[in-house]
């Protein structure tokens, strides 16, 4: 199975930790990755050092507190293919959190480098910028959770796709792989997927230009892939609705890709 491909942990607890994704135990430096299921009642804690989080109400709902504000409450959906945007809490580094499970909940736990302690903040579901890209083949809807306009963060980037049946998305392929700014920034990226319904899959080819990298993977319901480097595009079979969350992180925040110049083409015939 790919290096770059991650399957979750399927054990059923009060809290159970489905992915755990380091700097340690994979190839990147900026993103770290958490997926965690809370039973009501359950909890998850964690000091930080020189990291901030984004903690995502994937499902159900949760409290969070950064032991100066505690947020009731928080999730709007019990699945993700309700296709409403959720609530999420960004808290910077040295500071410590709690999550709490108010409902049977899924939470993503999104890392990234920080030094410069910035105010907690509720990222609440109704402030969410909602995106409808692409056209025809290419069509997705994309929730930006914490996007490189929102000066909320120092280097945490978080989106989430969802992409219809028989489409694409991060295609045509780009990458952002270059700290090369005005041109291409250099963003590490952890996706997160489900399916829907749960029995389906994704092809996901993680590509480099000089195909130093070239993984095409079969991804299934709660696997993660892993973006060191390269493109990335997701095609999703006749059938099935892909959704996915996205985290982003590396030296500048700053999200500028660069489209595979093979492909370019597809956005140019349809201007
Ligand atoms: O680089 C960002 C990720 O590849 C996705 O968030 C991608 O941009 C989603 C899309 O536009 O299709």
């Amino acid at each position: 199975m790919s290096k770059l491909l991650r399957k979750p942990n399927k054990a059923e607890q009060e809290l159970t930790v489905i992915h755990n994704v380091t700097t340690e135990n994979s190839s990147l430096e900026y993103v770290e990755f958490k997926v965690v299921d809370l039973t009501p009642g359950a909890k998850y804690a964690e000091e930080l050092d020189e990291k901030e989080v984004c903690i995502v109400a994937v499902t159900g709902r949760i409290n969070v507190t950064d032991q100066e504000q505690t947020f009731r409450n928080l999730g709007t959906r019990e699945s993700v293919f309700e296709q409403k945007p959720t609530d999420s809490v960004y808290i910077s580094n040295n500071r410590s959190f709690e999550i709490e499970g108010v409902s049977k909940a899924r939470v993503a736990i999104c890392y990234s480098p920080s030094e410069n302690q910035l105010p907690t903040k509720l990222i609440k579901a109704s402030d969410i910028g909602i995106e409808h890209r692409g056209v025809q083949n290419n069509k997705r809807l994309v929730h930006n959770i914490l996007p490189d306009s929102d000066p909320s963060a120092n280097s945490l980037l978080v989106v989430e796709v969802f992409t219809e049946s028989g489409n694409w998305s991060s295609y045509p392929p780009h990458k952002h792989d270059q700290d090369n700014l005005p041109y291409e920034s250099f963003l590490e990226e952890t996706y997160y997927h489900e399916m829907n319904p749960k029995q389906g899959f994704v092809f996901q080819r993680v590509y480099t230009d000089d195909r130093s990298i070239d993984e095409t993977m079969t991804v299934e319901h709660g696997d993660v892939v892993i973006v060191p480097a390269g493109y990335h595009p997701v095609g999703v079979p006749d059938g099935y609705v892909s959704y996915y969350l996205n985290v982003m992180a590396g030296p500048k925040r700053t999200w500028k890709f660069h489209n595979d110049p093979d492909h370019e083409w597809i956005l140019k015939s349809r201007q």
